[in-house]
Formats: structure tokens, sequence, C-alpha cells
């Protein structure tokens, strides 16, 4: 162990996660600083220097992670509860802490004040963020505070360099009151921290909110009304417990709605698709045109279009959610889970944009500094469920899944479509980890965001984006699907039946002799020779699979009902239907979503990796259903 006679003042910066230690750390110490790993721990140890003003000697600052207390739950939170008591072996105690509070949460941020004065370490408070805090129209009364906490506070803030000199200063001052004693060895002495060993109890910790809370009010002058409505709707929106409950049972009500309320407006657009293949049926004279009308255009259009409702009901509440201030919030508390996986906070904003379509979310990873982290991020992006596999899920459920009340309280076929988005989700994350715990080995970094008043949304932006969403889902309907529909109605043709075929004619065309091919690989997963061939133009875009679906099954005959659901309920098996679903959960079927993917990893590699795992994801997934529920269901 090395001797140290000389050190200069160390300081440690602490506080609850995100109130700006590491900002403030680098407005004081600038360049001036080192970033290493604790031994050991994955931990980093950054220090830096800044040189007092009264003193006119150098100090040393530490930047702590973020804890909530004394009572450590992580590695990070360890370290820095070793350090302030002194029990850390790499780093001699300090010599005094500045707790670092959030004036916009002083409620929350000052119990680790009262904590950490139990030590009995000279402590002073930065009272950070006071630039927002002032935004809002929330008043502190300083001195008071400084009162009724008996330590010393400075109102900071990091981001527009405020009150630094007085900060340090006052650190100064306060350390200099009881002089320090300067142990003659610098490593740890147990009586140099003395500190108050055992972390406090829970008891305590409940003792120690409602005094901070107390403070607070106290403190507190004069609070804007929107931040008074805000704080009320975060505590309970944010709250660790309830807050993620609130977020799913609200996304299980999303997809209730999904289903219950677009019954109705489907069933119009059917009823009309199918007058208008009628009316045309009859109208034109037999042959060609009539035949690519009907089975190829309306009948692939048609089934793709219906899903229109649901997309537009799926939007209004993502919409309704963003422009709330909701989705921020939900940022939030995700964020903890997805830096569990080893992912960037800020790939959750990417990764909810590719629940409408992995494109956007793919180009918004650029957000992301961290190169490994983006990587991550763009390559589970495509698992999120986007809307293009909503008309597959909602045909497939729509056939398959009874229309049955749980218990009156929710409805099987939105369980179901749930069950699907959180499979997406759930294996998106599993993904994640395996890439963290391989290639992108990686620092999670916090999430770095401010939170936005909550807001009533308008209508008008409502409505535009509604406009935007049915444009894009109608121009692909419109254009890819109608080239592919009336493209495979050619194949599916051509060449006719030999006579005496036995056979519906699409059998012997080009298109029955693809799906033919691919019947022996796609088999052991349950898929006939039809949903090969529907699948082959579905790799352009997973949508088009429904359309094509719909002409396939036109042209076999094998039509039994007027909707294709009906069609498909009296084609396909359980097992079969509920492989289709788990392929479509990862099937990488979109060559957009590739072709963006190459642009934004400049790799012509990453797009085929993301190709193979995907394929090779869904054929797993899929072989497992259609065994696993063939067994069950003795089919
Ligand atoms: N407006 C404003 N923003 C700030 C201030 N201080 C920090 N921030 C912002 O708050 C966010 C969190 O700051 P960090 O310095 O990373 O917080 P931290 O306390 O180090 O967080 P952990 O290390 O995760 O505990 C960042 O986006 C900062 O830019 C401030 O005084 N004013
Ligand atoms: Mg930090």
């Amino acid at each position: 162990m090395d001797v140290v006679t000389q050190r200069p003042l160390r300081l440690a910066l602490v506080g609850n996660p995100n109130c700006g230690k590491t900002a403030l750390f680098n407005a004081l110490t600038g360049t001036r600083q080192k970033v290493a790993n604790y031994p050991g721990v994955t931990v980093e140890r950054r220090a830096g220097r800044v040189t007092g003003h009264h003193l006119d000697a150098e100090i040393e600052v530490i930047d702590l992670p973020g804890t909530y207390s004394l009572r450590a739950h992580s590695a990070d939170e360890e370290v820095t509860r070793d350090v302030v008591t002194g029990r850390f072996e790499a780093e001699a105690p300090p010599d005094g802490v500045i707790c670092v509070v959030d004036a916009t949460n002083l409620r929350r941020h000052l119990r680790f004040v009262l904590e950490l004065k139990g030590l009995g370490l000279p402590v002073v408070v930065a009272l950070n963020m006071i630039d927002l805090a002032e935004r809002d129209g929330l008043d502190i009364d300083v001195d008071r505070l400084s009162h009724l906490l008996d330590v010393p506070v400075v109102p900071t803030s990091a981001l527009r360099r405020r009150g630094l000199d007085m900060l340090i200063g006052t650190v100064e001052t306060t350390l200099a009151k009881p002089p320090v004693a300067e142990p003659s060895d610098g490593t740890r002495t147990s009586a140099s921290a003395s500190p108050g060993d055992a972390a406090p109890s829970r008891r305590d910790l409940r003792a120690l909110q409602a005094e901070a809370k107390r403070i607070a009010a106290q403190a507190i002058r004069a609070e804007g009304r929107e931040h008074a409505l805000t704080r009320r709707l975060d505590a309970v929106l944010l709250h660790p417990v309830a807050g993620p409950v609130i977020l799913t049972v609200l996304l299980f009500l999303v997809f209730q709605a999904v289903f219950s309320w677009a019954e109705a407006p489907m069933n119009w657009i059917d009823g009309g698709i199918v007058a208008l293949q009628g009316l045309i049926a009859r109208t034109l004279p037999a042959g060609a045109l009539n035949d690519v009308l009907v089975d190829g255009v309306l009948a692939g259009v048609g089934s793709v279009v219906i899903f229109l409702p649901q997309i537009l009901i799926l939007f209004t509440f993502i919409l309704l959610l963003e422009m709330t201030g909701y989705m921020v919030r939900a940022a939030f508390l995700m964020d903890r889970l997805m830096a569990g996986v080893g992912l960037n906070g800020r790939a959750f904003i990417p990764l909810l944009s590719s629940f409408a379509c992995a494109i956007p979310g793919i180009m918004a990873a650029r957000t992301i500094d961290h190169p490994r982290d983006r990587l991550t991020t763009i390559l589970i992006a495509p698992l999120m469920t986007c809307s293009a596999r909503l008309p597959v899920y909602a045909l497939i459920i729509a056939a398959f899944i009874p229309d049955r009340q749980l218990g009156g309280l929710a409805n099987l076929q939105g369980v179901v479509m749930f069950g699907l988005y959180l499979a997406g989700v759930v294996s998106a994350l599993v993904i994640a980890f395996i890439l963290k715990l391989t290639l992108s080995r990686g620092q999670a970094q916090p999430l770095i965001m401010e939170l936005p008043k909550y807001q009533i949304p308008s209508l008008t932006t409502l409505a535009i984006g509604l406009l935007e969403r049915a444009k894009i889902f109608l121009a692909r309907a419109g254009k890819v699907i109608l080239v592919v529909s009336i493209v495979l109605w050619g194949l599916a043709s051509f060449p006719g039946p030999p006579p005496g075929a036995t056979e519906p004619a699409i059998f012997y065309s080009i298109a029955g002799w693809i799906g033919r091919g691919l019947e022996v690989v796609l088999a052991p997963i349950g898929f006939d020779w039809q949903i090969a061939t529907a699948l082959v133009p579905g790799m352009a875009a997973r949508e088009v699979v429904v359309g094509a679906l719909g002409t396939v099954y036109a042209m076999s005959g094998e039509v039994t009902e007027a909707s294709l659901a009906g069609t498909l309920r009296s084609a396909w098996s359980l097992p079969t239907a509920l492989s289709f679903l788990a392929w479509y959960v990862f099937a990488p079927q979109c060559i957009s979503t590739m072709a963006v993917i190459r642009r934004e990893t400049n790799s012509a590699r990453m797009p085929l990796f993301v190709a193979a795992y995907m394929f090779a994801l869904a054929y797993l997934a899929a072989f497992i259903t259609y065994r696993v529920s063939s067994a069950f269901l003795g089919a």
C-alpha cells in the first residue's frame, strides 16, 4: 500500500439518478478528468480536478453513479454506498460530499440528503436544474431549505453553468470549518469517515421520506399550476410499481379497442368489396379481365384495405399518448428494463417508432451516439411489431381465435394480439441481451431527456397524423399490393391446366410450381403449397401476404365463404394458423427495411445478418408452435 502524506481535498458527487451529477462534474472539472474502471466491477471511476477559490488548493472531485438510497441494489449503487461510507477498498473516503438534488423534484430527492447527513460527513447540497425550476415558475426559498436541512444549499445549473463558483466556495468553507484531519496514510481508516455504519432500515427510510416531504413543502414558496398538476400525475404514472402496471393496462386496453371498435367499419368495407366483386362479375363479360379484377385486384387489395380501421384506431392511441406527453414517461419507465439488457435508454424512441414501421425507427437510431448501442438498436428494431404485421395478425386472429369474452373483462382476440406484440418486444430484449454478451458489449447510457409538461392533445394534429397514416397505408395497398396481385394472378393463371386436370388451375401454374417447391421446406412448420406461394410476394412487404393469400385462394377455387378469413378457417388447421402467426412475429419480410439497414450501417453484411437471424428465429418459432400445438390438439 502506498503511503500518501499530502493529498488534495476529495469530494464525492452523489445523488439520485439523473439529477445532473455527471453534468455538474463536467462543468466543474472540464477537461481535467480521468475515466477508469474500478477494479473488479464494471463501474466507471470518473475523477477530475478543480482549483479551489479560497484555499487555492486542488480539489479532487469524484463522480459517482446515481442511487436512491444507501441501501444498494445494483453494482453501481454499491460502489456509491461503499465510497461514501469509506468501505471501498480502492478509494480513500471522501472529505465531503456534494449531494446533487433536482430542484424540480425536491420531494423525491431530499430524502437522500437526509440519509447522507446521518453518515457524519460534511454535506453541501447543489440545488441543480434551477433553470428548469425557474422556467416552470417553481420558487424555492433556498435559505429556508438550507436552514431546515441544516446543510449549505447552493442553487446550480450544470447546463447553464450557473452557481459553480459559489458551490466550490461553499464547499471549501464547509470543509474548512472543522479542520479536516489529514490521515497520515492515504488509504482508508475506519476512523476517518466514521460512517454511521449500517445502511438505514426500511422503516428509517420511510421516516426520512416523510421528513423530506415536509421540508420540501415548507421550502417551496410557489409552485406553478401546471407544475403542480404534472407533479401529481407523475407521482402516479411514474410510480415504480403503479407506473409499469398502468402502462401495461393501457397498452392492453388499446389492443382491446383495436378489435372491438374496428369490427363495424371492417364489416362495411368487407361488404363494399364483396358488392363490388359481384357487380364486376355480373357486368363485365366473363374472361381474363373479369378474372384479374375480381380474383386478382379486388381479392388482393380488398383483403388488405379492410384493415384500415384497425390501423387508424391503433394510431389514434399512439398519437394521443405521444401528444399528451405520456410516451416520454413510458420511455422513462422502460429505461431500467432496457438498461438491464444492455440497451441504451435512447433506444426507446427508435424502438417505439418501429411499432409503426422499422424504417423510421432504424433511422431514429442516429440519435444514439455510442456506435455499438446504435447497432444493437438497429438490429432489433425489425422485431418490433410494425403496422404491416397488423393486417396479417388481424386476419389470422379473426379466422381462428374465437371472439370470446374472458370473464367479461377482456376479449380473447385482443389478448392474442397483445401477446403477439409482447412476443416481439420480449424477443427483441432477449436478442439485445445476447448481442450485449457477444458483439456489442457496451456501457448502457442513461436516458437523457427532459420530461415535458402534460398537455391536452390537439384534435387537428391528431387528424393530420391519422390522415398521414391512412395515406401511407392506402398508397402501399394501392401500389405494391395492386401490382403484386396482378402479377401473382398472371403467374397463377399460366400455364393453364393440362387436359383432364384434377386439381385447380393454379396448381399447374408457375406460381403453383414455385409453391410446391417451397412446400418441401415449409411442410415441417405446417405450411402447404398455397401458403408457400403467397409467401413469395410476401417477401417484399409483410402485408402483401394477405392480398396474396386472397388471390391464391380465390384462384384455387377454395373460396368457401365471402371473406378470406372464412376461407382460411376451412382450409387451414389451427396449428397451421398458430405456426403462421409465430412465423410472422420474426420473419424479416420487408425489402425496404433491409435496404435501410444497409444504408444506416453502411454494410452489406448487416442486412444479411438480420435476415438470417430473423428467418432462423421464424422457422424455429413456427416449428415449435406447430409441433406443440399439433401434439396438444391431436391434429
Ligand atoms: N436544464 C438542465 N438540465 C440539466 C442540468 N443538469 C443536468 N441536466 C440534464 O439532466 C440530464 C441528466 O444529467 P446527468 O448529469 O447525466 O445525470 P446524473 O446525475 O449523472 O445521472 P446518473 O449518473 O444516471 O445518476 C442530462 O440530460 C443533463 O443535460 C441543469 O442544471 N439544467
Ligand atoms: Mg452520471
